[in-house]
């Protein structure tokens, strides 16, 4: 008998804000992923707020009366949590609480709860549990701000001040032990990794969902859990993968998102560090996304932070069998053509010409491309490993891939 399984999903709102950076448009793209944010971690997103603010209010970041709507909404539905896009400062997220009595969270705070929920291993576990304890530790201080006019003053000398304090100290000590034992597990993975040998080392790095660990699963025949929610990969999985006659290393890993929480890039140093000891990268790109180019943009930030953007990269631009675009009208003198009018010849004529041939066009689900993939990625590993070992060039002929 199949049993039945009934989610349930927690009533949330989501707040975001119009301004000179972020127009209208921009703003309703963010929104949308921080619903897909949202409805990964366990949430149905009921209604949407946004206002236009040059200047976040520094108490309560968004204006007295929008804040009084939200108020009113989150009363009157029973809303459980209000996700704000922006980071807010530990006072605002304090203040916020108080007024609208209920969980508040920003796009950082959503996002390590996501992370929190997903992360399978001890390892993740840990490198997430730190990054938690380091986003909470300024805000144990946030608890007490609201009174800080009166601080050092009668009555703030009491068991108060000295709760507050033991708070933090066992964060901090909790933050240390968490390190050190990041720090052993650390070393451990460098051994593993030294032990791998001489095999050239192919990272997949890319937005989160934009189908890394399905190409994974199709190259190396393995099975890495993908799946269409948010970050559903947080560990490293590596795969010897051969092509032809050649082998490599193939390893798959965390996605990337806009404003990834710096408590996290931090922590996840080693799971990162197989990006940083890659000989090349294959950066993936969900083609179908409308927002492809600025996902292709905030992977470029993270990896010129993690220094590895001068490495020989592949650009893979999958899901082609999602791709869709708004034809424009042949009489229609009136719209500027624009990115979205697009078709995917036209988009392989712009900057993606520019790359050398080191652009690639597939469909990990329903394999288009895959033998064009597997030629330009076998001829990119050779040309690594004949500079690294000459004298067995004659193992690595010029072959055609096998067809399959
Ligand atoms: N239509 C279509 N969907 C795809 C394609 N490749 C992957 N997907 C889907 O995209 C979703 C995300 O795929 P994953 O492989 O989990 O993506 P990922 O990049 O590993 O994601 P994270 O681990 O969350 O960073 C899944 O639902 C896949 O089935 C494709 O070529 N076409
Ligand atoms: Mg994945």
């Amino acid at each position: 008998m199949i049993e039945e399984v009934k989610i349930e999903y927690e009533k949330v709102v989501l707040v975001g804000i119009i301004n000179q950076e972020q127009d209208e448009v921009k703003s309703k793209e963010y929104l949308d992923e921080l619903e897909f944010l949202s409805y990964t971690a366990g949430g149905e997103v009921v209604n949407r707020f946004t206002q236009k603010v040059n200047v976040p209010n520094p108490k309560t970041f968004i204006g007295t009366g929008k804040m009084e709507e939200i108020l009113q909404y989150v009363e009157e539905n029973e809303v459980g949590t209000v996700v704000f896009d922006d980071e807010l400062t530990p006072a605002q997220q304090k203040n916020i609480e108080r007024i609208l009595k209920c969980k508040i969270l920003d796009r950082t705070g959503l996002i390590l709860d996501i992370f929190a929920q997903r992360a399978q291993t001890s390892y993740a576990r840990t490198q997430v549990e730190l990054a938690q304890y380091q986003y909470l530790l300024p805000r144990l201080t946030g608890l007490w701000t609201h009174l800080e006019r009166q601080r050092g003053g009668i009555g703030m000398r009491g068991p108060g001040e000295t709760e507050i304090e033991t708070d933090r100290r066992i964060v901090r000590d909790r933050i240390a032990l968490l390190k050190k034992k990041l720090q052993i597990i650390d070393k451990q993975m460098a051994t593993q990794r030294g032990n791998r040998g001489a095999l050239v080392r192919v990272a997949l790095v890319g937005y989160t969902n934009v189908g890394k660990s399905t190409l994974m699963n199709v190259i190396s025949k393995s099975e890495v859990f993908a799946e269409n929610k948010l970050f559903a990969t947080l560990d490293t999985t590596v795969r010897k993968v051969v092509i032809g006659n050649l082998p490599f290393l193939l390893s798959d890993t965390v996605g990337f998102i806009r404003k990834l929480p710096t408590q996290l890039v931090e922590s996840f140093k080693s799971t990162l560090d197989e990006v940083r000891e890659a000989d090349m990268l294959l950066h993936v790109v969900d083609i179908s996304h409308p927002n492809f180019e600025e996902h292709i943009a905030s992977v470029n930030n993270i990896l010129s932070e993690i220094k590895c953007i001068d490495k020989p990269t592949v650009m893979v631009f999958n899901k082609i069998d999602q791709f869709t675009h708004e034809p424009l009208a042949e009489d229609d003198l009136v719209t500027e053509k624009e990115a979205r009018h697009f078709t995917l010849d036209e988009w392989r004529h712009t900057w993606m010409s520019t790359m050398n041939g080191n652009a690639l066009f597939i469909s990990a689900v329903n394999k288009e491309n895959m033998d064009e993939f597997r030629q330009k990625v076998y001829s990119a590993v050779r040309d690594i490993h004949i500079t690294r070992f000459p004298y067995n060039n004659f193992l690595y002929p010029e072959i055609a891939i096998d067809q399959e």
